[in-house]
């Protein structure tokens, strides 16, 4: 039988662990803050901004939203961003992406103080994470390193392939699985839209990551019998009784779940452990800022 790695479980686990840490930090007067800031009209941004902020409830953490029309300029938003920088209050700076056009992505992810880079995006921490050294893991990444180990999905001498080159889940996926760490020691294949014979590729592994942002281009005929199916995607596509839209992975979860041994549905998956890193993230963020030590989850 097919496993099906249940996210939200993994993630309900992890946000009651977080809840007694936050205890532990308020009892030594610290309320973890995380702020989230939304340039956008998107409808999916909204609800996933508003997830986050009843995540932080949850868990006891301060949530503040800071929303600026998608229309102002980008020297409000970085005004925004260093202000919230210089906020004892927040602990950790979530700039929702994407950004408008006219607004410089870079430069915002540079500008967010590196110590509240929850998202783990600033090229310091990028640089710290590729070197071993991590802050802050980016949150999708270091959620399925959680699923995979929750999971008892061993990846120390697992050929692994990841499918999709993103800054904010590709690559980073791709060094934690080659790292000399718990979570690691795999040997990594790193795939993309344009790779030549991608099946023949994904065939061979025994983990495989969709993360290409592409519906349904992964299925069961592309795995080997048995692999573990991570499933990263969340596109909105138009339901095919045609009575509006539905949420697909970049997995196809009928064909692949016949061939996996274990596989992550579409919701339910990956998008709660990504949450959970967040909170997790913003929690290490306040025990350091603040020097009060807690045990991390
Ligand atoms: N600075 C920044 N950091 C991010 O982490 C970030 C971002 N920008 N921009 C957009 C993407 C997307 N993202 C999701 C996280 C969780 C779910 C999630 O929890 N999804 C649920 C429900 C999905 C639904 O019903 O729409 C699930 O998969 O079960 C989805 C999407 C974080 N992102």
């Amino acid at each position: 039988m097919t496993e099906v790695i249940d996210g939200n479980a993994v993630a309900t686990e992890l946000r009651e662990e977080i809840a007694d840490r936050v205890e532990t930090l308020s009892a030594a007067g610290v309320e973890p803050g995380l702020a989230t800031v939304l340039m956008s009209e998107d409808a999916a941004s909204e609800t996933y901004v508003s997830m986050k902020q009843r995540d932080c409830e949850e868990v006891g953490m301060d949530g503040i939203h800071v929303e600026l029309d998608p229309e102002a300029s980008a020297e409000e938003l970085y005004g925004t961003i260093d202000d919230l920088n210089d906020d004892e209050d927040v602990h950790g700076i979530l700039v929702q992406l994407p950004v408008p056009d006219h607004v410089d992505e870079r430069e915002v992810l540079r500008r967010i103080r590196p110590e509240k880079d929850v998202d783990g995006f600033h090229p310091e921490n990028v640089g710290r994470l590729v070197a071993g050294n991590a802050r802050f893991k980016p949150c999708t990444p270091h959620g399925i390193q959680r699923l995979l180990a929750a999971h008892d999905v061993e990846t120390e001498g697992a050929d692994a392939v990841v499918v999709g080159r993103s800054d904010i889940v590709g690559k980073p996926m791709a060094n934690l699985l080659i790292q000399k760490a718990p979570g690691g020691n795999a040997t990594v294949t790193v795939c993309h839209s344009r790779t030549d014979d991608l099946e023949a590729r994904t065939r061979e592994a025994d983990i495989v990551i969709a993360a290409a942002g592409i519906p349904e281009f992964i299925d069961g005929s592309m795995l080997k019998a048995g692999a573990t199916v991570i499933d990263v995607g969340i596109n909105r596509v138009e339901s095919e009784d045609g009575s509006g839209t539905e949420l697909v992975g970049d997995v196809a979860y009928e064909s692949a779940a016949e061939v996996a041994g274990a596989i992550t549905p579409v919701p339910g998956g990956v998008g709660p452990m990504t949450r959970a890193m967040l909170l997790y993230n913003t929690l290490k963020a306040a025990s350091l800022q603040t020097g009060v030590e807690i045990d991390l989850p």
